[in-house]
């Protein structure tokens, strides 16, 4: 792959990931591969790691670290980066050599290292693909499931937003690539043997790690879901914005937006919403949010040294994908409340739409590439075709919008484009 040269662009993440390395433009690998293993890896011994003979040509560089380096202002990867199979080929085969709980959020999360320096986030399998969340638990208790971190980076990717960092699901050896392998006491205490003889473990967090919430293998293999991790927070440190529509986490409150026709009005006024993309990137992600049902997106994400002009990480998207036979109307709250939304998202709700390019087919197609799907596929059909009903839905509010607002919807992040018939929402 000759043509990923590394970036010069200003506003690329290899500046900052050269300056941490060193004082010249081409940071010498070693020194940044360390300060890139960030905090896992700390009490770590260099055992089943290779040894990094990387230099400033990209050719050397591992699948992670020109994903790193591809980072940009507006997106997380390229559109047609033939890095991308590489990368989800390294999450889903090499090995693991290192496993230890990851700290901060709620549940259980490992952080795995890869030889080359690779990192991963795990999520296990906690749900079976048809089963739905139960009806009387509050969003905000809701079990994470591996298969909707997966189906998020599929579907964020196929809405051409690229602000999930990859995903691919994989079968985990529970005793030889956790249990053997940890140096986190914490977690190797948790693990057992079920009545039945399959092993299990729970590890240690605020939600669901007890015996009676354990993770438990067929007898120890585990369906499990590994996300690329995001460079270092040293290197690039991100910032965490709440979301103005942030629902309330309470079973007896409700948040402003919920009661309050006109509160757009006051988002709209108010900085960084006020300029710039951040409101259309909000709708953005609340179209995403509403089209996997995720009820759980209390905050955000940016780059900080992006600032405010910037695209939004779309992270922990675990609680998608929950119900396939109920649609969250409220999901879409900014987009109803803003009747605002970016010309080229427009544009690709319009084409799923049609029945060549079904949303359902697309990511039936795209799902199926990832390994897991051997086992079942990550979707049940009803979820699938809970995608195209819920499109159908998103595509009738904007036809109200337009109604109402007429041009002043579209925001128009196409330059020149002309205004074609067959893009009105007639
Ligand atoms: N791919 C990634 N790379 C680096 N950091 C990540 C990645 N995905 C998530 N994180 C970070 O890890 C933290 C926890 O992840 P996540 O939100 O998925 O877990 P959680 O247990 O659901 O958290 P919460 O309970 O706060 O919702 C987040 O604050 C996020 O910043
Ligand atoms: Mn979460």
């Amino acid at each position: 792959n000759g043509d990923l040269e590394w970036p010069k662009h200003s506003l690329h993440l290899s500046l900052f990931l050269a300056t941490a390395g060193s004082s010249t433009d081409c940071f010498s690998i070693p020194s940044s591969a360390h300060a890139l293993m960030g905090q896992g890896k700390k009490g770590d011994s260099e055992e089943g790691y290779d040894a990094a003979h990387w230099n400033s040509s990209s050719q050397s560089h591992p699948p992670w670290l020109r994903f790193h380096l591809g980072i940009s202002r507006w997106q997380l990867y390229d559109h047609k980066d033939p890095n991308l199979r590489q990368l989800e080929e390294q999450l889903a085969f090499s090995r693991i050599v290192s496993a230890v709980q990851k700290t901060g959020g709620t549940q259980l999360k490992l952080l795995m290292s890869f030889p080359n320096y690779g990192q991963a986030l795990f999520k296990p399998m906690k749900q079976e693909r048809n089963e739905e969340t139960n009806h009387n638990l509050y969003y905000f208790s809701d079990f994470e499931r591996h298969n909707a971190e997966i189906a998020a980076y599929h579907l964020d990717r196929i809405l051409g937003f690229r602000r999930i960092p990859p995903v691919v699901g994989r079968l985990i050896d529970m005793v030889k690539e956790i249990k053997d392998i940890t140096t986190d006491r914490k977690l190797a205490r948790t693990f057992f043997t079920s009545p039945v003889g399959n092993t299990c473990f729970y590890g240690q967090c605020s939600y669901y790690c007890s015996t009676e919430h354990a993770v438990c293998g067929r007898p120890h293999v585990l369906e499990a879901s590994l996300a690329v991790m995001l460079p270092d927070l040293s290197l690039a440190p991100r910032r965490s914005w709440r979301s103005p529509w942030r629902r309330s986490y309470s079973r007896s409150k409700l948040a402003q937006w919920e009661n309050n026709a006109k509160y757009c009005e006051s988002v709209k006024k108010s900085p960084p919403y006020s300029q710039g993309t951040r409101l259309v990137d909000l709708i953005d992600m609340a179209i995403l949010d509403f089209l996997m049902s995720n009820m759980d997106r209390h905050h955000y994400e940016t780059f900080e040294k992006f600032g405010n002009n910037t695209f939004l990480l779309h992270l922990d998207n675990g609680r998608a994908f929950g119900r396939h036979s109920k649609d969250e109307p409220s999901i879409l709250a900014p987009l109803v409340q803003c009747c605002r939304i970016r010309r080229s998202t427009l544009l690709k709700l319009q084409l799923l739409a049609l029945p060549q390019y079904r949303l359902s087919d697309v990511m039936r197609a795209s799902l199926s590439r990832d390994p897991l799907t051997s086992i079942a596929p990550l979707l049940s059909e009803q979820h699938l075709t809970a995608l195209d009903r819920r499109l159908v839905t998103v595509l009738k509010k904007l036809r109200r919008c337009q109604e109402q607002y007429n041009d002043s919807v579209i925001y128009n992040d196409i330059p020149g484009h002309l205004n074609f018939a067959s893009e009105e929402l007639q």
